[in-house]
């Protein structure tokens, strides 16, 4: 018998070792554009899963953006039943009208018809094709956005999605070895022209920024931008946790958090805190900033008397005293 191809090995390794984490029975789903790194995620799940004693469904979604999306998405979707899915599905989103960027519209749509493709099929998990190059991306891009620890921590292998665990086997992959085991098992990927358009930043980053750094600096640079996002990750989890045990401890008697315990703490246990609390009052996560943060931060440690702070989502927070407590905007 000849010898499997070390990258498809590689690749139904990942797959497996996501597989056997999964506690609770049912099928799973396979988000696949077509492309080469999900297409060889879809590949590898269907040869995994069913040794697993799972059935694996496949979910194609078709942003209509670019002409010819829906025959693509068909495409997609025959390959899946003709290998052995024991579902496939194309699932039609609307774009257009969604706040953000295209980018982050389409990204949006696409979760949310992964999570109800995920209910209706009670698939256990979810499963994407992010490998070591998008988090060497995502890291590169969190770095130059200022986005603090949080965005170096990168895209975590496990994550929830309304409810189903959305899980990224291939995150110690590379792009190089999803290419290659598509060639070795005789699939054609598409090539996403959004993902050579220049207009788009991570596109630059791919095309431009990371080959740039790989000559200057070595072949190294992808690998350990990946386990820099895995280190931070570990230690954004154990200051998280101080800063939960933190929150508990600063909550006033009389409602808000006392200020004599905040000023006790660390600041980067004090930041966690001030953001917890303002997601639990009600602030938009997507629009708190680390600068609302500060102005938070400013009202504990430098506070003279000043007004209250305003946090997206119609948040107000006041000092008085040795309290900060939410107020009504009104
Ligand atoms: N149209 C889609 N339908 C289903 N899943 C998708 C679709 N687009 C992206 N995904 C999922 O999200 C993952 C990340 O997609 P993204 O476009 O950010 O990266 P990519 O590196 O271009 O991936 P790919 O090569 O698989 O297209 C994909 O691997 C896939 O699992």
């Amino acid at each position: 018998m000849a010898a499997l191809a070390p990258p498809v090995a590689a690749i139904r390794v990942a797959v497996r070792r996501a597989l056997t984490g999964l506690s609770s029975d049912g099928p799973v789903l396979v988000a696949c554009s077509g492309g080469a790194d999900s297409l060889a995620l879809a590949a590898a799940t269907v040869f995994v899963a069913p040794r697993l004693g799972r059935s694996a469904v496949l979910v194609t979604v078709d942003h209509g953006l670019q002409d010819g999306s829906t025959e693509r998405a068909e495409t997609v979707a025959a390959w899946g039943r003709e290998v052995g899915f024991s579902s496939t599905t194309v699932v039609p989103v609307k774009v257009a009208g969604r706040p953000g960027g295209p980018e982050a519209a389409a990204r949006e749509a696409r979760y949310e018809a992964l999570a109800e493709a995920a209910r209706q099929q009670k698939a256990v998990a979810v499963l994407t094709g992010h490998t070591r190059d998008d988090q060497a991306e995502t890291v590169l891009l969190a770095l130059a956005r200022g986005a603090g620890p949080r965005g170096l921590a990168g895209m975590p292998a496990r994550r929830e999605l309304d409810g189903v665990p959305l899980l990224r086997p291939l995150l110690e992959i590379s792009r190089d070895q999803t290419r290659a085991a598509c060639a070795v098992l005789g699939l054609s990927p598409w090539q996403d022209p959004h993902n050579a358009d220049p207009s788009y930043a991570r596109s630059r980053v791919r095309a431009d920024l990371l080959p740039a750094l790989v000559r200057a600096l070595g072949p190294g640079v992808v690998d350990n931008l990946a386990r820099t996002a895995r280190m931070v990750a570990a230690d954004n989890a154990a200051l998280d946790e101080l800063a939960e045990t933190a929150l508990a401890a600063a909550r006033h008697p009389a409602g808000g958090l006392s200020v004599p315990e905040l000023v006790g703490l660390v600041p980067a246990v004090r930041g966690r805190v001030l953001h917890f609390w303002a997601r639990e009052l009600g602030a938009l996560p997507g629009a708190l900033s680390h600068r609302h943060v500060a102005a938070l931060d400013a009202l504990v440690t430098d506070w003279d008397g000043q007004g209250p702070t305003d946090l997206p989502g119609g948040v107000r927070v006041l000092r008085r005293a040795d309290r900060l407590s939410p107020v009504d905007p009104g």
